[in-house]
């Protein structure tokens, strides 16, 4: 029996409950990390597209937002900013500031990034959940991937992007917005 403990070193010497087993003692040491996760919803609305995932997805929908709506950007960037603490995206990019006003989410994935590695940190490994019933992710889903692991300068393998619908339930079901939640893990740049 060992415990993992993360940030500095550990032993232990939990005994077994059975009887006459020698004593276990192992050290497991793992990187520091922090961990973060983001939500967000727009409502869909007229237009021919959604960005997510700074893809260009064609839909017969488009979204309402200040800026081009990305909700899977912006639930990774807050998953990012949570992992530290720092607030959220409305905190960083007010919805109030005119200068937003249409903005391509991956300028807010950009700046995270760099508030992130000014403090020492970059993302680990990522992982977000699309919830729609339409558009299918799936096609666009490796696009998404790339461009994230791009802008964060990590693998591929670091960056996950699934989707699922809500089995027509809730307003996702019933194709009135779109949302997204994303977890991520932060460790030393
Ligand atoms: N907008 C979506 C929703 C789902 N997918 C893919 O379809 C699979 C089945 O979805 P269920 O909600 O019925 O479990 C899902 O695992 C995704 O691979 C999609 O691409 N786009
Ligand atoms: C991204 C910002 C930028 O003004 O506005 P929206 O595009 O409306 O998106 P939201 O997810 O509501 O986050 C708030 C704002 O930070």
């Amino acid at each position: 029996m060992f415990a993992l403990v993360v940030g500095r070193s550990v032993a232990t010497n939990h005994q077994p409950p059975t009887t006459n087993r020698r004593r276990q003692e192992k050290t497991v040491t793992l990187p520091s990390i922090r961990i973060g996760q983001g939500y967000d919803v727009h409502v869909f609305t007229d237009g021919d597209h959604v960005m997510l995932g700074g893809v260009r997805v064609p839909h017969d929908r488009g979204v309402l937002a200040h800026s081009d709506g990305d909700v899977v950007l912006h639930a990774l960037c807050d998953a990012m900013l949570g992992a530290l603490a720092l607030g959220d995206i409305g905190v960083h990019f007010p919805p109030s500031d005119p200068q937003w006003k249409g903005a391509d989410s991956r300028a807010f994935l950009r700046h995270c990034d760099a508030l992130l590695r000014a403090r020492g940190w970059r993302v680990g490994n990522a992982d977000v959940t699309v919830v729609c019933e339409r558009p299918k992710i799936g096609p666009h889903a490796e696009a998404m991937r790339m461009l994230i692991a791009g802008e964060l300068g990590v693998g591929l393998d670091d960056i996950s992007v699934k989707a699922t619908t809500s089995e027509k339930l809730g307003f996702t079901g019933r194709g009135e917005g779109i949302a997204a939640q994303a977890v991520c893990l932060l460790v030393p740049a």
